[in-house]
């Protein structure tokens, strides 16, 4: 996602590239962060994060929870806002950002993508339709570099209509099956994790009812939809003085 930031800023006309950050030790440091793209950039990646976010207004973070974590404690001392994509944070960390969205503006959402924005919203009107008689499962699928599973976007799926089924993902939500699993509970959401080569996301949920399944789908192609969906999250918080914010927020479809 770093190469996708640094080539959707270039190619925007109102975003500065202000700074590129990597940490400590990368082979990256030090060079300019074109060379990651193949143009000129002309910004050196550095592996200080205090003079990165010094020369921002706002950061935009796709790496790991910890890292994540890390790079907001430098934005809250800093007061700048900051975007954030990574995925895979336990409940702590999650209240974590929450806290320092009390007093700097934060966008965090696990996926950017305007399109599977809309997929969220079919799913609200879906699952209250399908309130009754219709077993659910969310199954995704992602290339072999992914670390954490099921997907940021798949557990949002499955929190969304959890919601709107007045369930609690935390209690009804299945993780794969495996050996005698008796039958299905009717209450509980599935999710399916598939990892291989290079499938940038793909996402269904299924409502499984007698003598019919809808299926609602979501492709990415490409990652320059989620580049493109963070750098309008960063021109959402400009001039904001604090909050948190998911991409629902940014699109207007609260
Ligand atoms: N919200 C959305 O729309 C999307 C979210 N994502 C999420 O973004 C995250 C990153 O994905 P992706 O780009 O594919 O992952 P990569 O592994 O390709 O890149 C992660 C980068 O973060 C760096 N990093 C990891 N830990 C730290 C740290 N502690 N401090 C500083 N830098 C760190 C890594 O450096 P190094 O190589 O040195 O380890 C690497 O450069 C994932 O959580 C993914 O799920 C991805 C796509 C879309
Ligand atoms: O790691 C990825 O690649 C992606 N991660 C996000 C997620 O966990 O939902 C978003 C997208 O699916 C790509």
């Amino acid at each position: 996602m770093g190469r996708m930031l640094i080539e959707a800023c270039l190619d925007a006309p109102d975003v500065e590239l202000a700074a590129v950050f990597d940490r400590a030790g990368s082979p990256f440091v030090g060079r300019d962060a074109g060379e990651l793209i193949g143009q000129p950039a002309g910004v050196t990646i550095t592996d200080d994060i205090a003079a990165a976010v010094q020369a921002a207004d706002c950061v935009i973070d796709f790496t790991l929870p910890e890292g994540t974590l890390t790079h907001l404690a430098e934005v809250e001392r800093q007061g700048k806002a900051m975007v954030i994509g990574t995925t895979g944070f336990s409940a702590e960390q999650k209240a974590r950002i929450a806290q320092a969205a009390e007093s700097v503006p934060v966008v965090f959402a696990p996926n950017m993508a305007v399109g599977v924005n809309a997929v969220f919203k079919l799913l609200e009107v879906a699952a209250r339709i399908l309130d009754e008689g219709y077993d659910i499962e969310v199954i995704e699928a992602h290339h072999r570099l992914k670390v954490d599973a099921p997907s940021g976007t798949a557990l949002r799926m499955g929190e969304i209509v959890a919601r709107e089924l007045g369930r609690d993902l935390e209690t009804c939500a299945i993780y794969g099956r495996e050996g005698v699993t008796g039958v299905r509970d009717e209450q509980t959401i599935g999710f399916s994790t598939i990892r291989g080569g290079d499938v940038v996301g793909d996402h269904t949920v299924l409502f499984a009812g007698i003598g019919e399944r809808i299926e609602i789908t979501h492709k990415s192609g490409s990652r320059v939809s989620y580049a493109r969906g963070a750098l309008r999250g960063a021109r959402f918080l400009r001039g904001r003085r604090n909050g948190l914010f998911d991409m629902q927020d940014v699109l207007g479809l609260r």
